[in-house]
């Protein structure tokens, strides 16, 4: 049986009994809203933005509200397990921490304080390539709990097998490579404040610490900070790559490894055709291209296709009911992106755990009222509003 993740309400409860009240605000929007006073205003633009107008930033978490849960009584669901099995592990919930590359310009240690709410609550967290701490620390904080580490490929072959040898010598459970940012979305906010983190020189710690990187820093004649950014620019965006270079991947690792950014039943069987081991359903929260498709509308095709392989999915999930209704369209897991990030803004590692604990409360005892005593229960649950 999984761990009980409703108690963190009767916690609270039996707290406010004593008088003490929750000093991190409940809910995503108090937690927006409280991260929108504390964050430097370029980081805020920048985790909050998406690209365009933002309507599909928007759409991603307007398509939850359209799918209701039928409740079911009298089942006997005093006990919930919100576990699942992936790639040959137990974990005790559905959720995972999404790859968010900023996290070290969002709170000092952002990446290590995320990790170690991993290694606490037992959530997996996929780390990403752009971190403001090299992705052993990252690991060596996520503790025992598994984790993913999400590539960029860079245009250059051997950084990329460096990084992913790499991630392999530190001990993740697979990779996770995003194929929707090889050029970086038209984003207004970010525009209006001629702002890119990288650009600055933050989040480079992986680049920094690869002796790969060093070496085609050093045949450039220069190390400075601007020569780091130049190099990492002329690296980072690889649009190259076709469905052709899959074999080169496949042949990197036996690591497991997912493609991130998946949205089409077609693209999905071309990934698992080409040897790939499951799929991340995302559309990068609308970050990356306006006019698009709500992620969670493309979640059943996606899943449908994949026949049984491990489906990942983020992108507009706000609630741990949002989490649930993943799962019902057959998610195998959930990925948590901004709402984590406002917790890590508002609260250091406490508030990146009391975001997850909330979400994982929210979704038990959801389960607990409409009587469905695991996942699997909550296939066919959805009903289209
Ligand atoms: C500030 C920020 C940085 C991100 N950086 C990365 C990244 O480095 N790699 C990646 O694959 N996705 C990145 N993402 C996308 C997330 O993994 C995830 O797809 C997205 O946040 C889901 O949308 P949501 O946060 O609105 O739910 C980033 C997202 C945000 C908000
Ligand atoms: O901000 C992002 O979502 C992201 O992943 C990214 C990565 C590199 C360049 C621009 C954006």
């Amino acid at each position: 049986m999984g761990a009980n993740f409703g108690d963190y309400q009767l916690g609270i409860y039996m707290n406010g009994a004593q008088g003490v009240v929750p000093e991190l605000p409940m809910g995503f929007a108090a937690t927006e809203e409280l991260a929108q006073t504390v964050m430097d205003p370029r980081v805020l633009g920048y985790v909050a933005g998406g690209a365009g107008n933002e309507h599909t930033q928007r759409a991603n978490a307007a398509a939850f509200d359209r799918l209701g849960i039928m409740p079911r009584m009298l089942v006997g669901a005093a006990q919930r397990d919100l576990g699942i099995d992936m790639f040959g592990h137990r974990m005790p919930s559905p959720l995972f921490f999404a790859p968010v590359g900023v996290l070290g310009a969002v709170a000092d240690d952002g990446d290590l304080a995320t990790a170690a709410s991993s290694s606490e609550l037992g959530v997996p967290m996929v780390a990403s390539t752009l971190a403001s701490a090299p992705l052993e620390q990252v690991r060596a904080s996520a503790g025992g709990t598994p984790g993913f580490f999400q590539l960029y490929p860079p245009a250059d072959r051997e950084l990329t097998e460096s990084l992913v040898h790499r991630a392999e010598a530190a001990g993740y459970t697979g990779i996770v490579i995003t194929l929707d940012t090889w050029v970086n979305g038209w984003r207004p906010r970010d525009l209006s404040a001629a702002y890119l983190p990288m650009l600055s020189g933050q989040c480079l710690a992986n680049y920094l610490t690869d002796d790969r990187f060093r070496k085609l820093l050093a045949e450039q004649g220069s190390t400075d900070p601007a020569a780091v950014v130049m190099l990492w620019a002329s690296l980072f965006g690889n649009p190259t790559m076709t469905w052709e270079d899959l074999a080169w991947f496949r042949s990197l690792t036996s690591l497991p490894i997912l493609l991130k950014g998946i949205c089409s039943p077609e693209d999905t069987r071309r990934a698992l055709d080409g040897g790939m081991d499951g799929i991340y359903c995302s559309n990068h929260g609308g970050r990356q291209a306006n006019g698009g498709i709500p992620a969670i509308d493309c979640l059943p095709g996606v899943v449908e296709a994949a026949d049984g392989a491990p489906v990942l999915f983020d992108s507009g999930v706000r609630s741990g009911v949002d989490a649930l209704r993943a799962l019902a369209l057959g998610a195998t897991a959930v990925g948590i992106g901004r709402p984590y990030v406002y917790g890590l803004a508002v609260g250091g590692q406490a508030g990146v755990s009391h975001v997850m604990r909330s979400l994982l409360a929210e979704a038990d005892l959801t389960m607990a009222v409409n009587g469905y005593p695991d996942l699997a229960s909550l296939r066919g649950a959805l009903h289209r509003l």
